[in-house]
């Protein structure tokens, strides 16, 4: 058996620029003179603390479709920028009809394989999948008390999708005794959750919060129960808990039958965004969004002949959209203070929606909605083209008001629809998870269909009477505070919001309530800039008051 190395020193603090690191790869002093091994292992291990990457170690079995377990693992990190080992725990012969056969990998081997990673290659993050014995399961506890690890993200891998058994009973007390309360976080499915927990029947998100509030007994710092395989529910809602809150995270349930694999990758993800830095939340919340984007990107593969295919977890390699970077991750703080662009004010005023956007994004708007009522199709679709790379090159979002046609054809962030609009799940079918969609809502039953829908934000109005937009009912502060309170997504206030107003706004200090929507107050003025400057800084001293 080779030597085992002692573990290396932990990670630096800090990130030397690229081009330090790269210093200590150069040549020795004298080209003709090669280093003495000790002297260049020396210099790598001092280049290795020098480019940390990010480390997660998966302990898991082979599938030999490839769509879940180890092989899932290694794709779904390398996706996320992580470095992924691999201890094989089992080998699977399985395909897309199911699974054909196990054959367990000896405890002994499987320790053996932990040590040789553990003991020398720097791991961030261990994440479990298929552990096929109690035996195993013990080994790798054994381990990780020997070799401790910034993280243990457990999988409670026991069925597989396509229903095939994939470890005992006798594994389930030994999860629950010793590998539980050494985890960060237990990732269950509903089936799952309800073995753990002797065969309770979970059938609503009540029953769910109940499971999540009994794992997290059993010792780990978080608890995500997955809802995807919950009965007739049209949305994917999984219950966090941090042993003090309940947070529900609402998915995309995207039509297609490439889902094998979606547990583990979860997990992986979860675990790569960890080694990289992100919180728990953080790590979850992306982790859904990357299952959900490679699940919409690979919705119309075909591999095998079984129910369950695998998914494609480099669909950012092969989509023009994700290799140009242009997809802008909402940010609920980029309502902070929303331009709404209106051809008739800019006519008036002798400016392009271009020379009022490029105004408004100079004098701090956070977020950009062309809101073109009375344009010419074609016309409108130049002058969207032209605003997207105004707003991209400034970082700012922009979205296109009512037009999913136009949105798609200038390939804006997203749009704002309203509720005589194309429905928002409609509008999330059309534009796929990676766009930001808001929706007009002025009542809390609104605000819950917007958040079932898919809706990043809600807008609500009219905080105040406007002559904007005809017929619009005015809500007042209470109809705002009643949606606010009542919303599960981020809101923005709008109507009749200006330099007078905005203050008293931000003000009320509402819960959800992230800036306000503005339209006359900016464009319907000579000088936009001026007014989005000024209106900024009331909202900042607004904000530093409440
Ligand atoms: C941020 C924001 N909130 C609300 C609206 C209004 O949308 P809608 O109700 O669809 O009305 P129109 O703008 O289409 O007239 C909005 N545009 N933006
Ligand atoms: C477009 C729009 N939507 C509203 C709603 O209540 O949903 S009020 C409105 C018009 C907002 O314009 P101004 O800032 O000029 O009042
Ligand atoms: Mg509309």
């Amino acid at each position: 058996m080779a030597s085992v190395q002692p573990p290396p020193a932990p990670l630096a603090p800090h990130r030397p620029s690229i081009t330090a690191a790269l210093r200590f790869y150069s040549p020795a002093v004298s080209p003709r003179v090669s280093p003495s091994p000790a002297a260049r292992s020396r210099r790598l291990a001092v280049a290795a603390r020098a480019m940390p990457w990010p480390h997660v170690l998966t302990v898991a079995g082979s599938d030999s479709g490839a769509g879940a377990g180890i092989q899932a693992d290694i794709k779904a990190c390398a996706a996320l920028g992580a470095y992924c080992s691999s201890v094989i725990t089992a080998v699977t012969a399985q395909n897309t009809v199911g699974v054909q056969g196990v054959h367990a990998v000896p405890e002994e081997f499987v320790g053996e394989q932990l040590r040789s990673v553990l003991s020398d290659m720097s791991v961030d993050v261990v994440k479990t999948g298929m552990l096929p014995s109690a035996g195993i399961v013990k080994v790798l506890c054994e381990s990780l008390r020997k070799f401790p690890v910034k993280a243990l993200v457990v999988d409670p891998v026991m069925v597989s999708t396509s229903g095939d058994t994939l470890s005992g009973p006798s594994t389930l007390t030994t999860y629950r005794d010793e590998l539980f309360p050494m985890a960060d976080i237990v990732t269950p499915n509903v089936k799952e959750a309800s073995k753990l927990l002797g065969d309770v029947s979970l059938q609503t998100i009540s029953d769910m919060r109940s499971a999540a509030e009994s794992i997290y007994k059993l010792g780990p710092k978080y608890v995500l129960v997955k809802g995807g395989d919950m009965p007739d529910s049209t949305d994917a809602i999984d219950v966090f808990f941090d042993g003090k809150e309940f947070i529900e995270l609402r998915g995309l349930r995207i039509k297609t039958r490439n889902t094998h694999g979606t547990g583990c990758t979860l997990a992986s993800c979860i675990a790569a965004e960890l080694a990289k830095g992100a919180s728990m939340l953080h790590a979850v919340e992306a982790a859904k969004k990357f299952v959900e984007s490679a699940l919409y990107h690979s919705k119309d593969l075909v591999i095998g002949n079984g129910p369950q295919g695998p998914f494609d977890h480099l669909f950012s390699l092969k989509s023009p959209l994700y290799k140009m970077g242009s997809l802008h991750k909402f940010n609920p703080d980029d309502l902070f203070l929303y331009a709404v662009t209106d051809s008739g004010m800019n006519k008036k005023w002798g400016r392009s929606i271009e020379d009022a956007v490029k105004a408004a994004i100079e004098g701090g708007a956070t977020i950009v909605q062309l809101r073109e009522k009375d344009a010419e199709t074609r016309e409108f679709l130049e002058a969207a083209k032209t605003c997207v790379e105004i707003c991209r090159s400034s970082g700012v979002p922009l979205l296109i008001n009512d037009r999913i046609d136009v949105a798609l054809a200038c390939n804006a962030d997203g749009v704002h629809v309203g509720q005589s609009d194309m429905p928002a799940w409609e509008v999330r079918e059309l534009l796929g998870p990676g766009k930001i969609i808001g929706v007009s809502c002025k009542t809390p039953a609104q605000a819950e269909q917007a958040w079932k829908d898919g809706a990043d934000y809600i807008g609500c109005g009219g905080v105040f009477p406007t002559t904007t937009k005809a017929n619009n009912p005015t809500l007042g502060f209470e109809g705002l505070r009643t949606v606010c309170f009542a919303s599960k997504l981020p809101v923005v206030a709008i109507g009749g919001i200006n330099a007078r107003n905005a203050g008293s706004v931000m003000e009320l200090g509402l819960p959800n309530l992230k800036g306000v929507a503005v339209v006359s107050a900016l464009f319907d003025r000579e000088c936009v800039a001026t007014e989005t400057r000024s209106l900024r800084s009331i909202l900042m001293n607004a904000c530093s008051r409440s």
